[in-house]
């Protein structure tokens, strides 16, 4: 395989056509023409800016990375003298690389011309990622960057999209290779996970440790990015409604739940290595929780919120597992979805043995003045019955209750994640009428009714703008990391001997999850009746 554009496979880096050109040279002729036609529309004291997608080639670039990168930039939210650089090691011309990204940009007709101005901001290294050669071009690249924009000092970011196995080959050729001077910054932003256990996270956060400060590194759990968890800290802190009744005096239990419709098909070889707690429950369910159950932060820096949510992490137990349900989805035989009669352990990447959940629900303690005698039940789930996410704060019964016996429900507070993003409360009325009779409605923000007309950015648009402006707040620190592996590492070792409960496809997972949860105080009436309005 080439090694890098040094080597006899140049670098690809696209013409003023956005087509690709090759150079062996990163300073040849093609660059400067290339730095021009990117600098088209630039002014002059425009300070410029390289984001740079590591695994370039990857899934998760081609998904998600440039679709984002696309989309800031067609809604001209990205900072004016912007280019962005694929890094991998595939021989690949830009041609290539953007017609692996360009389907899920999903570009309109209209968007045509800005379209073809991101496409001239956008150039390929082909390099190693253990070997320096590739990353010293790169380094060249950005200096012609900097040349082009009048020598101001190009701001860099850096994105791997990488498996966790090279993120430390990556950033020791960055540190060595690929530093800011000191007049411009340099950022890099990780993607989960953030190694498999607690030894291994801390080995990692080392490592990093060394070679940057805390304020360059973003680790990035897209779910912070979601509308709904930005909308917590509001919900809570910006109505004097909910933060008084909002501990163990009022509420019963909180369910924090995170199901898919749709098995681990393409991505059981990485999720038998994992597991559902590693993939969602560790760190998704886990930031969701410490927002809901942190105290006010002194301020909205970033700091006081990230030492507040360590505060809830310190204060909770590790899991046991008496605690802990968990399941392993086999195939509904009797369905007429022929995909759904595909059981977990079918896929031929999976191990006949395999003991991995794909579905698991553990209830959390946390020790504090505020929540003692809470239980948080976090579950999470593949291939159930529907796809949702959401927070549901279950109130205890009314105490000296008048009504007769078990007319009255109990009040929950429900936000819906996603899909169809709402925050409702489920409460008790007197039924309209001429009796005096009671019953269950709701109090409901549907956000498809009431914010019709806004479009809710994607989880990652807005999580790349905050890297832009050197915001921490939605990205998760090594201590907070640090708790969550301590609370979850023990119950994963003991898992490893436990056999999942098998359930079967579309169903709501294992019986034995609404045992826990009944176990653990939380009500389900199935009263409830929900009349949406007509739109
Ligand atoms: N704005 C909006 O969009 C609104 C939407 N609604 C919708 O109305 C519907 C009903 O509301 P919802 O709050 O869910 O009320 P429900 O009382 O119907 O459900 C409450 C919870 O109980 C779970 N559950 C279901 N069966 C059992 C069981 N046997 N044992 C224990 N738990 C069980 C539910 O699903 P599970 O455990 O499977 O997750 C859910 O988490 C929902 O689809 C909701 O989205 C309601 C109000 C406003
Ligand atoms: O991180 C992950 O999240 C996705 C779910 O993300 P969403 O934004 O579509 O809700 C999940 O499918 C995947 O297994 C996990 O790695």
């Amino acid at each position: 395989m080439p090694s890098s554009v040094a080597s006899s496979q140049p670098s690809p880096i696209p013409d003023e056509r956005g087509r690709s050109q090759s150079i062996s040279d990163p300073l040849a002729p093609q660059l400067v023409a290339y730095l021009r036609e990117s600098m088209n529309g630039v002014v002059e004291e425009d300070p410029p800016y390289v984001f740079v997608v590591f695994g370039a080639s990857g899934d998760l670039a081609k998904k998600k990375i440039y679709p984002t990168l696309w989309w800031l930039f067609r809604d001209s939210l990205l900072p004016n003298n912007v280019n962005f650089v694929g890094y991998a090691r595939s021989a690949l011309s830009m041609e290539q690389l953007k017609a692996s990204f360009e389907k899920n940009c999903k570009v309109r007709d209209s968007e045509k011309d800005t379209w073809d101005r991101f496409l001239r901001k956008c150039a390929y290294v082909q390099g190693k990622y253990d070997d320096s050669e590739g990353f010293k071009c790169l380094q060249k690249l950005i200096d012609g960057m900097q040349s082009a924009a009048n020598n101001i000092a190009v701001n860099r970011l850096y994105y791997l999209a990488l498996p966790p196995s090279i993120f430390g080959d990556v950033t020791t050729q960055l540190k060595e290779n690929c530093m800011d001077n000191g007049d411009s910054w340099t950022r890099i932003i990780i993607e989960k996970p953030f190694g498999h256990d607690l030894q291994s996270s801390r080995t990692l956060s080392n490592h990093l440790a060394k070679l940057f400060k805390e304020d360059q590194l973003y680790r990035i759990d897209h779910y912070l990015g979601k509308e709904m968890v930005q909308n917590l800290m509001v919900l809570r802190f910006g109505n004097r409604i909910f933060n008084p009744s909002w501990n163990r005096d009022n509420i019963g239990s909180v369910l924090i739940t995170f199901k898919e419709d749709f098995g681990t098909e393409g991505r059981a070889g990485y999720f038998d290595q994992s597991g559902i707690i590693r993939d969602v429950m560790q760190n998704h369910l886990m930031q969701i929780l410490t927002l809901v159950a942190m105290e006010k932060p002194a301020s909205l820096n970033a700091e006081d919120i990230r030492d507040e949510k360590v505060k809830v992490l310190k204060a909770i137990e590790e899991i046991k597992l008496d605690d802990v349900v968990v399941g392993q989805y086999i195939g509904d035989m009797e369905s007429k979805d022929e995909s759904r009669r595909f059981g977990y352990k079918d896929d031929k990447e999976v191990p006949s043995d395999s003991k991995t959940p794909t579905y698991a629900m553990a209830v959390l303690h946390i020790k504090n003045e505020r929540w003692e005698g809470v239980p948080f039940i976090l579950r999470c789930g593949k291939a159930l019955n529907e796809k949702k996410a959401e927070v549901r704060v279950q109130y205890k019964s009314v105490n000296g209750d008048i009504y007769p016996s078990g007319d009255l429900k109990r009040t929950e507070l429900v936000m819906r994640v996603q899909p169809n993003e709402a925050v409702y409360l489920k409460m008790m009325t007197k039924k309209p009428g001429m009796g005096f009779g009671v019953e269950e409605t709701e109090l409901d923000l549907s956000y498809s009714s009431r914010y019709k007309d806004t479009r809710l950015p994607d989880a990652y648009e807005r999580l790349f703008l905050e890297v832009f402006m050197g915001s921490q707040i939605n990205f998760v620190r090594t201590d907070e990391l640090d708790h969550a592996w301590r609370i979850f590492t023990p119950l994963l070792e003991k898992l490893e001997k436990v056999s999942p409960t098998k359930y079967k496809f579309g169903s709501r997972g294992p019986p034995e999850a609404d045992d826990l949860m009944r176990k653990n105080g939380f009500v389900f009436t199935g009263t409830y009746k929900w009349n949406p309005p007509k739109l």
